[in-house]
């Protein structure tokens, strides 16, 4: 398997802060989907921005499929890498949601005879294709975090690292943006790779891989359903068995398998049956 990113040996600090990441690696590999938890201040999003590159490290390396991140491959990585950040309002910069989309392509030069085809493939998998002449400030919360992803698909990345992209959204806006993830996943399966920070386990919980930050440092890094059975060692880093996984334990359900409600629903409803 390839790795998408490797993080190796980082050591990083803000500028008059004590020390954060101290011989900090990571690596995940094309295709993967991983969540990265922690609690407040545990260096999540810092993270993102030293794999972008809006932050630069003091001692390590970062790769991006092999490729070492330095000021001269600084453009290549961020073209295949693609972020999308925790607040839909500030993420908009054209007037309607196709000019929006537009942007980007016209940063890469896309002749504008071919953009056209592109908005609206890129709209129609997120499920916004009906929406490209709305003025984005008309849209929900969930609908400007779908349209700020087209944004980010039409430039094809092969990396997607969503920084709490659904943490101000309600229930439904959450549900829409982790459906368009998961069908993204779908179709694009090894070709994309998405690295997605959260707070909620019920979002980690649909991940091939959680990794937990505390304070700078890497403490689990394993498939969820197998983090959720550490169920002590979660709550001393304060964080939250998913919903379904607490269900089994309550229920004394020795080892559960069920990650998610869906899941959980699934297995009920066939009990039922
Ligand atoms: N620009 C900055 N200058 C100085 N310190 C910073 C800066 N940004 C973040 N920090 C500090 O670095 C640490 C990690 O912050 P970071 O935002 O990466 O954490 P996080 O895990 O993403 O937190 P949250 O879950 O609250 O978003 C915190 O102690 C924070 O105060």
């Amino acid at each position: 398997m390839t790795d998408a990113i490797t993080i190796k040996n980082l050591t990083y600090s803000y500028p008059e802060q004590g020390q954060l990441f101290d011989n900090f690696s990571l690596s995940i590999q094309e295709g993967e989907w991983l969540s990265i938890v922690g609690h407040n201040g545990s260096g999540k999003s810092t993270l993102a921005k030293l794999i972008l590159g809006l932050l630069d490290f003091d001692e390590g390396e970062i790769r991006v499929f092999g490729q070492k991140l330095q000021l001269e491959t600084l453009a290549a990585i961020r073209s295949q890498v693609g972020m999308v950040f925790q607040n839909p309002d500030n993420q908009f910069v054209g007037a309607t949601v196709a000019d929006d989309v537009a942007f980007g392509l016209e940063n890469r030069q896309v002749p504008s005879e071919e953009m056209p085809a592109m908005i609206e493939a890129a709209l129609k998998q997120v499920g916004m294709a009906a929406y490209a002449d709305r003025e984005p400030h008309t849209l929900s919360g969930g609908q400007k975090q779908r349209v700020a992803l087209a944004s980010i698909l039409a430039l094809q990345p092969k990396v997607i690292i969503l920084d709490e992209a659904t943490a101000m959204l309600d229930p439904e806006g959450k549900q829409a943006v982790l459906q368009t993830l998961k069908q993204l996943k779908e179709r694009y399966q090894s070709k994309l790779t998405l690295i997605m920070i959260t707070h909620d386990m019920e979002e980690a919980a649909l991940a091939d891989r959680v990794a937990v930050i505390d304070d700078g440092r890497l403490v689990e890094n394993e498939a969820p359903r197998a983090l959720f059975l550490k169920g002590q060692e979660l709550a001393a880093l304060g964080l939250a068995l998913p919903f379904a996984m607490a269900l089994q334990k309550d229920l004394a359900i020795d080892q559960p398998v069920y990650r998610t409600k869906q899941e959980l629903a699934t297995w009920l409803s066939k009990l039922k049956a």
